[in-house]
């Protein structure tokens, strides 16, 4: 059976990264047998530029009839001032797919912990998976836009938040068995219906799961204060965005970090945390890794094929181990060598791995 995987570039680093994605799930597909077709569409910034949507109807159809979707990153300062913006494409996409799952994991890769900001000692034993809530909250509600005075509506249903900590605790149970569910019911009320909801699901359901609350001002700083404390972060949608940057570079960069988004009606959304990095775009800079990782994820989650999304996992991991890796982790490949690395890898598990810019 052929698995038909939309990919979806979108804007500045978001097709080089999407393009060493592609190139590592076509060397795994030959060394697993897999057969996967592929098709890339529109998004963001350049589907205003091309279709005047930043979420074209052809991409919809696109993606609403894929096994999986891969999604590079979208934005730039070419749409900052004014008219449609490519972010509101991809929370379109998501809404679309009904992924409201957002797995994050933030993983510290053997030999990488001296990336760290933090002392490695402090980082060392970081091993946690986010579980941001995705098709909800602020992102989502009713928007006022003036001049004068704007507005933007946070909620959630006891539903969403109880489908998002079944997730959270579901995972757990494969885990350390401990949620930290991170909220800010001093101050919202969705913070109290979620902290509520979750506690109610943990007694009624999870009782052998542990569960904590810890306020969002004060999770900023233990995430770096004790990295290594915390297994799973269940969260919000727009908490997760900001503690998963963050958290992010306590393993070492952002260009690391891959993301899953699960759906209960279709195989999901596949995509590194960062963005489309204007900064860096077109030069060859951008860190493949957290793309190529979030293809692992596509490979594990959609298609179910674990075994060559760990021969994809075992490969970056040696890459990065061997000191192959673009500049953000203190390496000096280009994006495509380091995904030619890893495709080299998987085709010949065994074969001695070059030193970085050696290729
Ligand atoms: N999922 C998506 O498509 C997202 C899109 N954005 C959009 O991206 C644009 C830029 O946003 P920023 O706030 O600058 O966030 P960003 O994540 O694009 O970049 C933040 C910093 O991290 C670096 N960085 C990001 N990815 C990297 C990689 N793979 N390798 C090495 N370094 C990397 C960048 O060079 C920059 O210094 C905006 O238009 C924003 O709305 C932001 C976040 C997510
Ligand atoms: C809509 C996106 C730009 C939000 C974001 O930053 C993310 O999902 O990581
Ligand atoms: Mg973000």
């Amino acid at each position: 059976m052929t698995h038909k995987i939309v990919i979806l570039p979108g804007d500045g680093i978001g097709p080089e990264v999407a393009a060493a994605a592609r190139a590592v799930l076509e060397a795994v597909g030959s060394a697993h047998g897999l057969s996967l077709s592929f098709e890339s569409h529109d998004i963001g910034g350049c589907a205003i530029d091309a279709h005047g949507d930043p979420f074209p109807e052809s991409t919809a159809k696109a993606c609403a009839g894929a096994d999986a979707v891969f999604l590079g990153a979208v934005g730039g300062p070419k749409w900052d001032g004014g008219g449609p913006r490519p972010e509101a494409g991809l929370l379109a996409l998501r809404k679309t797919l009904g992924a409201f799952a957002n797995l994050r994991p933030i993983t510290l890769f053997p030999g990488l912990e001296r990336l760290s900001p933090l002392k490695e000692e402090r980082v060392a034993g970081t091993d946690m998976l986010i579980v941001r809530e995705l098709t909800g909250g602020i992102y989502f509600g009713d928007k006022v836009e003036g001049d004068e005075t704007a507005s933007d509506l946070c909620s959630y249903s006891r539903q969403e938040v109880e489908r998002i900590a079944r997730i959270a605790f579901d995972a757990a149970r494969g885990r350390k068995r401990r949620v930290t569910s991170v909220d800010k019911a001093n101050v919202l009320a969705t913070s109290r219906l979620w902290r509520n909801a979750v506690v109610a699901l943990r007694d009624a359901e999870y009782p052998d799961v542990e569960l904590d609350h810890v306020l969002v001002d004060a999770m900023a700083m233990k995430l770096i204060e004790r990295p290594a404390a915390f297994d799973v972060i269940l969260t919000e949608n727009m908490f997760g965005d900001i503690l998963s940057d963050e958290a992010s570079v306590i393993a070492g960069s952002i260009g690391l970090a891959p993301s899953a988004s699960l759906s209960e009606s279709h195989g999901g959304l596949y995509e590194p945390i960062h963005g489309s990095a204007p900064d860096i775009a077109g030069q060859g800079k951008a860190n493949p890794v957290g793309a190529i990782l979030s293809a692992a994820m596509l490979l594990r989650h959609a298609l179910g094929e674990g075994e060559a999304a760990a021969a994809i996992e075992r490969a970056v991991s040696e890459c990065l181990a061997a000191g192959i890796g673009t500049g953000d982790v203190g390496g000096s490949a280009s994006t495509q060598q380091v995904a030619e690395h890893v495709c080299a890898r998987i085709a010949e598990p065994d074969a001695s791995i070059p030193l970085a810019g050696t290729a």
